[in-house]
């Protein structure tokens, strides 16, 4: 059991597999970027698609062909740049909605949302790269149904900055209170420049090691607490 009240889990690596965003989200993308950009660049072009292309250098975005690359070699280089990651929520919508995409979560990821939410009182939080939109579809479209009730906001690049800067976790301690106490927050995720950067702003910060994420050096697990899963936090 844990004694902070506010919880911020990063999304990949920590609740779902980073396989789930490399094998299953990405591909699903680059497979709807031919018809998303064609459709962009018809004689009808989609009018909510528009603001998710315009955000893309001008430079880049005066043909088909030069869109399209730049688009492709940002996701398979897996920039974490806004427009990049505004665009993915933007076309991973219809998979999630048609049912095509489901958010598989690791296991203990449900239980301790239920308990957190239902029993603890605590207040959980996401922050990732990943844009609002998108984490919202991924809670939203879980194996054991839609999460988002118990989740009390969402931050990202934009909305807080990027997650290897304190000043990110200063800004969102700052949103979820004013009053705050930094070490009343815990900030769970797979990658140590995001823990170090949360342990700067003042949090309680664990690495979560699971199945498929990076291997952590031996000074990595003197340094921060790593966990497995979220059993020992509820
Ligand atoms: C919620 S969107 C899918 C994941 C994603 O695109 C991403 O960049 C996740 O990065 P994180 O900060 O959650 O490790
Ligand atoms: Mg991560």
């Amino acid at each position: 059991m844990i004694s902070q009240k506010y919880l911020v889990l990063d999304i990949e690596g920590t609740v779902c597999a980073i396989s789930f965003v490399k094998d299953v989200l990405f591909p699903y993308f680059l497979e709807a970027l031919p018809d998303t950009l064609s459709r962009h660049f018809s004689s009808r072009p989609p009018p909510d698609l528009q603001p998710y292309i315009d955000a893309f250098p001008p430079t880049v975005r005066t043909s088909y062909d030069s869109l399209y690359t730049y688009i492709r070699d940002l996701t398979i280089a897996d920039q974490k740049v806004s427009e990049l990651k505004a665009l993915q929520g933007y076309v991973w919508r219809k998979g999630y909605e048609t049912g095509e995409l489901k958010s598989p979560l690791f296991p203990d990821v449900y239980k301790a949302f239920d308990k957190w939410t239902s029993h603890h009182k605590r207040s959980v939080f996401i922050y990732s790269s990943g844009s609002v939109d998108a984490q919202i579809l991924l809670f939203a479209h879980t194996e054991h149904g839609d999460l988002t009730k118990g989740i009390m906001g969402y931050f990202d690049t934009v909305n807080a900055g990027i997650k290897t800067d304190p000043a990110s976790y200063i800004t969102i301690a700052n949103e979820i209170s004013l009053k705050v106490d930094p070490k009343d927050i815990l900030f769970l995720s797979d990658n140590v420049k995001e823990i170090v950067a949360a342990k700067e702003a003042g949090w309680e910060a664990y690495i979560v090691e699971r199945p498929g994420n990076a291997p952590l050096s031996e000074e990595d697990r003197i340094a921060h607490k790593v966990i497995q899963n979220f059993d020992s936090l509820i």
